[in-house]
């Protein structure tokens, strides 16, 4: 399709009005998701998907999507005021997800639980994550170990697959322990392995779509919370603070043996990898693409490592702070260019009683029981605040060499120019030990192993989970790795 027809495609669409008919079957959910993906591909092709979030003229879009009239917040600036009103709730949108996709029901009726919950989310801050980070960079170790002991020969593997198994044994081990069982390698793996599947299908289980036309996805989905119930979770030692605290919460509303307490598990171990996996592959990903952020990065790490006195040396003798890892502000601007360019997700909040959105050209009625959202890829991919937008580059957050945090839309200096982390009341709690997560996984790799591409072609994200999270690639990608000699 041309320029000019893509054009006249759009420019006749009342904007403020784009409906989408379709969800008149459970079936049609995915389909209208790849509609909608169809539209942003084109709109972005052609700079047209800022024109759809972002008009300047208007500040609010409505759609109809998922067979609701979900209400988008364009105007950046009006985020913080819309989203504060309390007639907005974020929870009966999530307590449906969470009774659809992970069987957990009390949330919804007990908010004595779902506060005691929320309140131990400091435990991923602080002092906290602190010792998250140190026992992180230890199961790290441990997980590179062997490849580290195979100094000459190039190994090959899919990056997807690589980052996935890596990810997920670090994290479950950092958060939920080590297991007590003889083989732990085979207990890992198979954890893994069921959790993949699981995942694979998210895109679905959120849809109306019957589980049990899913394949074996509601047995693999048992296996997973049974995994996870007190009896087996019982086997596994140095639980971190948060999963101790969780745990001890959740047999206060519920029976030891109680099935859901596995539920509430899988939802939180589902929360700490699922968009971690997907960041960390498109951040080597791109690293790969790109030779020359590679090298400006291993030239900062290297410049710590001589500053605070380490070799690289054989056997894994580096060790960096939380805040070491922080000054490294071309390794964070990396891991926010690779957020920006990834993240899908959008805030959604449920409106529980009739609202009016006041703009400066119009006022817009709310219905009771219709959804709000902001969509964070607009203001992500906008020309006037991110220039270039659909290129790497990896320096964007940085400058005069410190973090640069000041973007701007119509002259005036944003509050909110990345969200891959959500907002306000539902933020993410685990975005610190996420991109600590990220930053180590990288450290390692361009400190010990050279890295490089074998498939080179331009890789594209599937969008299978847009509005839920960082894409994943259409397809896995072939690369070689070698100790460093
Ligand atoms: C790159 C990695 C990650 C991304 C992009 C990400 C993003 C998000 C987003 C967008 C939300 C929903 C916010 C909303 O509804 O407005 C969320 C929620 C959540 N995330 Fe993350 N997350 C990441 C990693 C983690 C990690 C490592 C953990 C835990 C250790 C975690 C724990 C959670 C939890 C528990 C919630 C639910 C919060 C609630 O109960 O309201 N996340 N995350």
């Amino acid at each position: 399709m041309s320029g000019s027809s893509a054009m006249s495609l759009l420019l006749p669409l009342p904007l403020p009005l784009l409906v989408f008919p379709l969800s008149l079957a459970v079936s049609l959910s995915m389909l209208v998701i790849k509609v909608f993906v169809i539209l942003i591909k084109i709109f972005s092709n052609f700079g047209y998907f800022v024109c759809l979030f972002c008009s300047q003229l208007r500040s609010y879009s409505h759609l109809f999507l998922l067979g609701k009239y979900i209400t988008f917040i364009l105007d950046p600036f009006q985020y913080q005021s819309v989203m504060k009103s309390h007639k907005l709730s974020f929870r009966i949108f999530t307590n449906k997800l969470l009774r659809k996709v992970f069987c957990i029901e009390k949330l919804a009726t007990n908010d004595d639980l779902n506060d005691d919950l929320h309140g131990c989310y400091h435990l991923l801050r602080g002092t906290s994550l602190d010792i998250l980070t140190e026992n992180m960079m230890q199961n790290l170790k441990q997980v590179f170990e062997l490849q580290l002991l195979k100094t000459t020969n190039w190994d090959t593997a899919n990056l997807l697959t690589f980052c996935s198994s890596v990810i997920f044994e670090v994290t479950f081990t950092t958060i939920y322990g080590k297991s007590l069982a003889g083989n732990r390698k085979k207990f890992i793996t198979e954890l893994r392995d069921d959790f993949l599947k699981f995942d694979d299908k998210f895109p679905y289980l959120i849809s109306d779509i019957p589980i049990e036309l899913l394949g074996n996805v509601k047995s693999i989905r048992k296996k997973l919370i049974t995994c996870l119930t007190s009896e087996h979770l019982a086997k596994t030692q140095e639980w971190s603070e948060v999963v101790q605290r969780r745990q001890d919460i959740l047999e206060k509303y519920y029976t030891l043996e109680d099935f859901e307490i596995g539920a509430h598990h899988l939802g939180f171990l589902w929360a700490s990898v699922t968009n971690t996996i997907p960041t960390t592959f498109w951040a080597v990903y791109y690293l790969l693409q790109h030779p020359e952020a590679m090298a400006v990065l291993r030239d900062e790490i290297d410049h710590l490592l001589q500053s605070t006195g380490q070799k690289k040396g054989s056997g894994f003798p580096i060790h960096l702070t939380r805040e070491q890892l922080d000054s490294l502000v071309y390794l964070e601007s990396t891991v926010l260019e690779v957020l920006r360019l990834c993240s899908f997700s959008s805030i959604i909040r449920f409106v529980q009683e009739d609202l009016t959105l006041h703009s400066e050209t119009q006022d817009y009625c709310l219905r009771k029981g219709d959804l709000v959202a902001i969509f964070p890829p607009a203001i992500h991919h906008d020309p006037e605040i991110f220039e270039a937008p659909e290129e790497f580059r990896f320096d964007r957050f940085v400058e005069d060499g410190k973090k640069k945090t000041a973007f701007f839309k119509n002259g005036k200096k944003l509050k909110y120019y990345l969200l891959p982390f959500g907002f306000g009341a539902s933020k993410c709690p685990g975005r610190f030990l996420a991109i600590v997560e990220v930053k180590q996984l990288l450290v390692v790799l361009l400190t010990y192993f050279d890295l490089e591409i074998i498939d080179d072609n331009p890789m594209e994200a599937n969008y299978s989970r847009l509005l839920f999270g960082i894409q994943h690639p259409a397809s896995d990608v072939l690369f070689k790795y070698k100790v460093k000699s």
